[in-house]
């Protein structure tokens, strides 16, 4: 069996910010953080879900502010280090300076996949403050492979030491993840990425294709606590990659009882595929959509399902959360 190491980023504390309504508390942060470094992740995330800056009317409000939900999880870290996403246009480079300040040591910045080229800035910002720096190509599914292959070497021309491919929708099969780090692989000498969704089922098989092909950074949450059904479950990805021979560093009894024993109790509802999600990652829709599109369906008496079939047509992007209203409103009507 061939090892390899390999650098598991966990994103509870970040991407399952879209499914508790971005309603975290310090306190659950703590606990959180102290489990993940106890257990030896070598990164996680925390921010709004939308990143730094998200915290508005058309993400969701926080509950607490992020810098210091931040600020708590470093105080927390003995061995871990926190990372921050950042997506131009909804945070700025002085979200970034202070997320430094406070401790943050790697930044994803994160743009839509055809846009890489808005990131300079801040991928720059990243390399200049000492952080580890990644380009985030959000909802790779809706670019082609070489369309994808040109905007991540935008992302390394400007400073990037990884590039992720991003399954925002949670819609990507096997194949097509093999093929787009396949693709990558061929022309980045930078580290690639994998962040992916589970709402086909797919995000484990998935994670495991994107490491054959070359990646080395794979994303999880513990009990699958992220958007739409969530991410590649954390804990299950210690499991399985010990037996394949991966190395991750991170020991498999205490990150289970992280996952069961403290990141269970601060979910709302079970992350499942539920028939939402699942709509979500047939038609390719932003997994953060969900509760957003939730809500709307209630509002306008109108089947979530429909909307996110709509939506899916209408290629909607992340920003676009008004398009939902919009949308089951024409439904209604
Ligand atoms: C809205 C930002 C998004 O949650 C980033 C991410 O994790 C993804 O695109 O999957
Ligand atoms: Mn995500």
């Amino acid at each position: 069996m061939n090892s390899k190491n390999l650098y598991l980023v966990d994103v509870t504390l970040r991407d399952g910010s879209h499914a508790v309504k971005h309603a975290f508390t310090e306190e659950q942060i703590r606990v959180v953080a102290r489990s993940l470094d106890q257990a030896g992740v070598k990164f996680f995330e925390v921010s709004h879900g939308d990143g730094l800056g998200g915290s508005s009317l058309q993400y969701g409000l926080s509950f607490v502010n992020e810098m210091k939900l931040i600020e708590a999880a470093v105080d927390e870290c003995r061995q871990s280090e926190v990372s921050v996403l950042l997506i131009p246009g909804i945070g700025t480079k002085d979200h970034l300076d202070e997320a430094a300040k406070l401790g943050a040591k790697m930044v994803r910045v994160a743009t839509h996949v055809t846009e890489a080229d808005v990131a300079q800035q801040h991928i720059q910002l990243g390399r200049e403050l000492g952080l580890k720096t990644a380009g985030f190509l959000m909802m790779a599914h809706m670019a082609p492979v070489d369309k994808l292959v040109q905007q991540a070497k935008l992302f390394e021309s400007y400073g990037a030491e990884i590039v992720y491919i991003v399954d925002s929708a949670g819609t990507l099969l096997p194949h097509q993840v093999k093929d787009r780090t396949a693709a990558l692989r061929q022309v980045l000498t930078c580290d690639i990425g994998f962040h992916g969704h589970n709402n086909l089922s797919l995000a484990m098989a998935n994670t495991i294709e994107a490491i054959n092909e070359g990646a080395t950074y794979v994303d999880g949450s513990l009990r699958c606590l992220g958007a739409g059904s969530g991410n590649t479950q954390t804990e299950v990805m210690v499991a399985v990659f010990e037996r394949l021979g991966f190395l991750t560093g991170i020991d498999l009894y205490p990150i289970m009882d992280a996952a069961n024993g403290v990141a269970a109790q601060i979910m709302q509802r079970p992350q499942e595929v539920t028939g939402t999600s699942l709509i979500m990652g047939y038609s390719g829709v932003y997994s953060s959509f969900l509760l957003h599109t939730q809500d709307a369906a209630k509002r306008f008496g109108v089947d979530e399902r429909d909307i996110l079939v709509e939506l899916g047509k209408r290629q909607a992007v992340g920003g676009q959360e008004d398009l939902i209203f919009q949308v089951a409103a024409e439904l209604a009507n």
